[in-house]
């Protein structure tokens, strides 16, 4: 059958966006989804995400890696998600929607969309990085001359070495100012680094406002596909009122046969 499809980027994390309030997508079928992603041989992309009708709220959002498996919450992917949803006029400027990780809010503006993270209570701090959960897990490491770094060699060994079997993101930080940073991420169920990362870049503001590096309520990012702004505040040991702010764009549409 053709499988009608729509392809969009968050500041270079790409992703293949599939309508199925009709229920059209077969779920299960984890070599479909990574087969749509391949580069070579499908539509190509970091992940894949499903529209879904929600009782609790808009829509919902179902995020699956690039290896074909359901997984935590995507960052990028969600605002995506909602410029979809805005481009479907299954909402207007705000909304809130259902996720793995619990209920988002989120703001369209353009191209800009704002998202709600979800409150961030526990850093874990270590000797050269620390480690969290912003919706997805995170290890945030300080390294120098980022440019050069060899993410994948050394987020492959972090990824498997430090969090087992099922491993945990690794973000790799250069500060540049005092409220801006430079990443890199090692993305797992991509196996690689991707250009950005959502839930990613939002741990290193956080464990960077933690560990003193900044003690900014804002923090800027550059990542290789472009920038990003993160906002929060911080009472009693808890993170909450997290923003995830950049661009989200549609690159195209169109159809694809595949045997479902
Ligand atoms: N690119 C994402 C993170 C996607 C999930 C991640 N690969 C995982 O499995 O933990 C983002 O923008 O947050």
């Amino acid at each position: 059958m053709e499988l009608q499809f729509f392809k969009y980027q968050g500041t270079g994390n790409d992703f293949v966006i599939i309508d199925n309030r009709q229920d059209v997508f077969p779920k299960n079928n984890t070599k479909l989804v990574a087969e749509l992603c391949d580069r070579r041989f499908g539509i190509g992309a970091d992940g894949l995400i499903l529209l879904e009708n929600d009782n609790l709220s808009d829509f919902k959002m179902v995020y699956f890696n690039a290896d074909g498996a359901e997984s935590s919450m995507c960052g990028n992917g969600g605002r995506c998600l909602v410029a979809f949803a805005h481009y479907l006029g299954v909402i207007e400027k705000e909304t809130t929607f259902n996720a793995v990780d619990g209920l988002h809010h989120a703001t369209v503006e353009g191209d800009i969309v704002n998202l709600k993270m979800i409150d961030v209570d526990k850093i874990h701090e270590k000797q050269n990085h620390s480690f969290l959960d912003t919706g997805s897990p995170h290890h945030v490491q300080l390294v120098k001359e980022l440019k050069k770094f060899d993410v994948q060699k050394e987020g492959k060994k972090l990824r498997y070495g430090i969090y087992g079997e099922s491993g945990s993101n690794i973000n790799f930080v250069e500060q540049k100012q005092d409220n801006a940073f430079d990443v890199r991420t090692y993305e797992r169920g991509v196996e690689g680094e991707t250009f950005s990362c959502g839930t990613g870049v939002t741990a290193v503001a956080l464990a960077m406002h933690q560990s003193g590096k900044t003690a900014a309520n804002e923090v800027h990012i550059h990542t290789i596909g472009g920038d990003l702004t993160i906002s929060f505040e911080k009472k009693g040991g808890k993170y909450s009122n997290i923003f995830l702010k950049g661009p989200a764009t549609q690159v195209f549409k169109g159809t694809i046969a595949c045997s479902i």
